[in-house]
């Protein structure tokens, strides 16, 4: 059975992702942090990992894009993934008195429209992720708390849900990366992930991505990430789909002129993002 790393415990939305992403049975190992997630795939103590990269609510996780790169990891695949946040509490909580909650950070960043408006005095305590949340807060049972997470772990941890989608935008999607140690080239590939660095000159940057262009390569995001010690410069990740593999060889190579250090972190099958119309 493929055993496969996520930040964060059963329940959370990390474990919904990866199940869904290898439709088999998975052996879904518990890490304490992103970079314990990279430890285990680059010390093959997993098969993969499932790592969140953005939200369409609290945008990029720039550390994961740096930590792809520090452990020299693979984009294999991607999965998005709907999110819908609840308020839950242990079984009589009423919502006059909760004065703490516990979630995630980027969970909070989700939510913060609807914690404004009804617990604009409650103290906001951060965890590992949101099943963790939901776990403490049936483990210890406290009077004033809720935690904010998925209806699985509410049911998992037997709590009680005070509100359902209080996520601040309906269309809430989180796209995770599923990594290994090495590639896993597939003919399906129709998607990559690069990185590379471009001088501080007029229009360096606009030559690189002018080249994406003349072949017909679609830009699907780019993301600028620091590099740390180095004040004002970054790296610049892109992540491009093509329809025809001949013209993303052609880009690869020609792009190689315009930009330095470039590297692929993955070349994958495109993930669907479905989406729901509430
Ligand atoms: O806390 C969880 O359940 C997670 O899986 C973490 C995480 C994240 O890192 O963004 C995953 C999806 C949601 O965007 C909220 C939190």
């Amino acid at each position: 059975m493929k055993r496969i790393a996520v930040q964060g415990i059963v329940g959370s939305f990390h474990e919904d992702a990866a199940v869904k992403y290898f439709e088999e049975e998975i052996e879904v190992v518990e890490c304490k942090s992103f970079t314990s997630v990279c430890e285990m795939v680059d010390s093959d103590q997993v098969d993969y990992a499932v790592m969140a990269i953005e939200n369409s609510i609290a945008g990029s996780l720039l550390k994961n894009y740096q930590l792809i790169r520090d452990y020299h990891l693979r984009i294999i695949g991607e999965i998005y993934l709907h999110i819908q946040m609840n308020l839950m509490v242990s079984p009589g909580v009423k919502a006059k008195d909760i004065t703490n909650i516990y979630s995630h950070p980027v969970a909070f960043q989700q939510c913060m429209e609807y914690i404004e408006q009804y617990f604009p005095d409650a103290k906001l305590h951060e965890g590992m992720d949101t099943a963790a949340a939901a776990k403490l807060i049936s483990d210890e049972r406290p009077p004033n708390a809720a935690a904010i997470g998925n209806l699985r772990s509410a049911e998992l941890y037997n709590l009680e849900i005070l509100e359902t989608g209080i996520e601040t935008n309906k269309k809430n999607y989180t796209r995770f990366l599923v990594l290994s140690k090495h590639g896993n080239p597939t003919e399906k590939a129709n998607k990559a992930s690069l990185c590379f660095e471009v001088g501080h000159f007029y229009g360096s940057l606009a030559s690189a991505l002018n080249v994406f262009a003349e072949n017909e390569i679609n830009l699907a995001k780019i993301q600028s990430v620091p590099v740390i010690g180095k004040p004002n410069e970054y790296t610049i990740h892109v992540d491009i789909e093509w329809g025809k593999p001949h013209n993303y060889d052609k880009a690869i190579h020609q792009v190689l002129k315009s930009v330095s250090s470039l590297a692929i972190l993955g070349e994958y099958e495109r993930g669907e993002l479905h989406m729901h119309d509430q």
